[in-house]
């Protein structure tokens, strides 16, 4: 099974327009979750303009389903991960100023300063994910950090989808064939939609999760989020 885990990121975003609590986040976690979110993903930025840190902690407190935080793990992320002992921590390597996720990790270069990131996420108890560009140099440096699960970051998945969905997938598939041969578990995400989440899940042996955000509100928006997330479920079958 490969579960959907909701970014909410976004509702975030729009409960900071306003400077007050509408919408709020708990009952979103808690309403994602009751309509069919199978975890719930929050990428805290340094600015915090969507999630904040103490949302993080607010929301380990009443979410059910699997807790995904997502950064760069500098010492404030860490900080807040150790503390909110969330099922798993998906490491990026955005810079503070990025927009939104723009890269991988180049695996092989970042090897000594991610083993030990992941040792004391594991040592904690918090499953490890990294995310990565789909090129089989940095999963196969991915097997020897000593992670669980590795991301394959979508972007370029989703670019190219419209154009050529054949070739847009190749590589993700050659990536996850090996990780599956190295022993890493798959999740996935970035810009993933209703249009190119099915094709990627049926090209993609065992994939464990999707975490799916911008483009499942922009959705929300016309068709409802109890809709959306069902909608999104069946991509998933
Ligand atoms: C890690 C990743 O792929 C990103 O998509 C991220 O979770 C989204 O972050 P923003 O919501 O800040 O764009
Ligand atoms: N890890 C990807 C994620 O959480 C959501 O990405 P997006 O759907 O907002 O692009």
């Amino acid at each position: 099974m490969t579960k959907l885990s909701v970014n909410i990121n976004k509702f975030a975003t729009l409960r900071n327009a306003r400077g007050k609590n509408n919408p709020d986040l708990i009952q979103v976690v808690k309403d994602c979750e009751r309509f069919g979110a199978q975890g719930i993903t929050v990428h805290p930025r340094p600015d915090e303009r969507h999630i904040r840190y103490d949302d993080v902690l607010a929301i380990k407190e009443i979410v059910t389903t699997e807790f995904n935080i997502e950064g760069n793990p500098k010492d404030r992320y860490m900080q807040l991960v150790l503390a909110t002992q969330p099922t798993q921590a998906t490491l990026v390597p955005d810079a503070e100023d990025a927009i939104t996720s723009n890269a991988g990790w180049d695996t092989l270069s970042h090897q000594d300063y991610l083993k030990e990131i992941i040792q004391e996420l594991k040592n904690n108890g918090i499953r490890t994910s990294i995310f990565v560009d789909p090129e089989e140099k940095f999963i196969e440096g991915a097997a020897k950090l000593g992670t669980d699960r590795i991301e394959l970051y979508t972007e370029a998945y989703a670019e190219q989808y419209s154009l050529n969905k054949e070739k847009a997938i190749e590589s993700y598939r050659k990536c996850a064939i090996l990780a599956n041969e190295l022993g890493l578990e798959l999740n996935a995400g970035h810009d993933l939609s209703l249009e190119n989440l099915n094709y990627f899940y049926k090209n993609i042996p065992n994939l464990k999760e999707v975490s799916i955000g911008h483009a499942l509100i922009c959705d929300a928006l016309y068709l409802g989020i109890e809709n959306t997330i069902q909608m999104y479920r069946r991509q998933l079958q």
